[in-house]
């Protein structure tokens, strides 16, 4: 259900944004010194109106390490309504961390370890036996289970039937598409995917390549959003603005 920051249930549909920081850890790897500092611009993302912290641990460490995880998650201890989403394929690694933490919601990303970024989701009926256990074994440990899905309406019930709850639309092809001919008819895939997951019971996430032009258009259609998450373009405009400005741009874009 769509919230209001406040928790109470909100007339108005919202929907949450999640900064990814795999940017800023890419950034801080580059040298020993330790900064910038992925638990500081957690704080700053938090206290500038952000509602979530989103982290991709690649088996490599090109960014988020393992210690990231856990740093993240005793500073999030301290922030109880922001909520911690882990997103990433889960080999054993994965799901180590998983046990260890507890994020609020594991995100499941088909990513082969040594692909450049993000960019394509589940094949969940040639997946099915391998993510049926795991989904389970994430919801026992009370993790939501969003899974990482192209914007494929016929693959939604299947989803459901897997046990996930959310599915979290790969945006890629939405930011190619926007501003050219073809940006309606991508659009109109992504709205009767979301309406195929909602007829399912999935709630809906979405996230890559989105930014402060491409996200209205996004999100108008597609109301029943519930979150985004958003870690690239979050970066390249704080370089201009400023992290809090960054995320006041996304809020503003979502409508809020
Ligand atoms: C799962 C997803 O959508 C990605 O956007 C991912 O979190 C980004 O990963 P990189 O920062 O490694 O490109
Ligand atoms: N799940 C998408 C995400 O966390 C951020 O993707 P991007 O904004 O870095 O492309």
């Amino acid at each position: 259900m769509n919230k209001s920051n406040s928790g109470q249930p909100s007339s108005r549909i919202m929907t949450n944004l999640s900064i990814n920081l795999n940017k800023i850890a890419l950034l801080r790897n580059q040298r020993h010194v330790g900064y910038p500092s992925v638990t500081k611009a957690a704080e700053t993302v938090i206290a500038a109106g952000a509602h979530g912290i989103t982290v991709h641990p690649r088996p490599d460490e090109r960014h988020i390490r393992r210690t990231d995880v856990y740093e993240l998650s005793e500073l999030l201890k301290s922030h109880p309504g922001i909520e911690y989403n882990i997103e990433g394929n889960p080999y054993p690694d994965y799901m180590q961390l998983c046990r260890d933490v507890r994020p609020t919601q594991a995100t499941l990303v088909p990513d082969a370890p040594d692909v450049a970024t993000s960019d394509d989701g589940w094949d969940v009926f040639a997946e099915a036996e391998r993510l049926r256990p795991i989904i389970g074994e994430l919801q026992s440990m009370g993790c939501r289970v969003s899974l990482f899905m192209n914007p494929d309406p016929a693959a939604m019930a299947q989803v459901a039937n897997l046990g996930a709850k959310r599915i979290e639309l790969y945006t890629g092809p939405w930011a190619d598409a926007f501003g050219t001919p073809a940006e309606q008819e991508v659009l109109a895939q992504y709205s009767e995917s979301a309406a195929a997951a909602v007829a399912e019971g999935l709630e809906i996430n979405a996230g890559h390549d989105l930014t402060t032009e491409n996200l209205p258009a996004f999100k108008a259609a597609l109301p029943q959003l519930d979150e985004v998450s958003i870690g690239h373009a979050f970066t390249s405009d704080a370089l201009w603005i400023g992290m809090e400005e960054s995320v006041k741009g996304f809020l503003k874009a979502l409508g809020a």
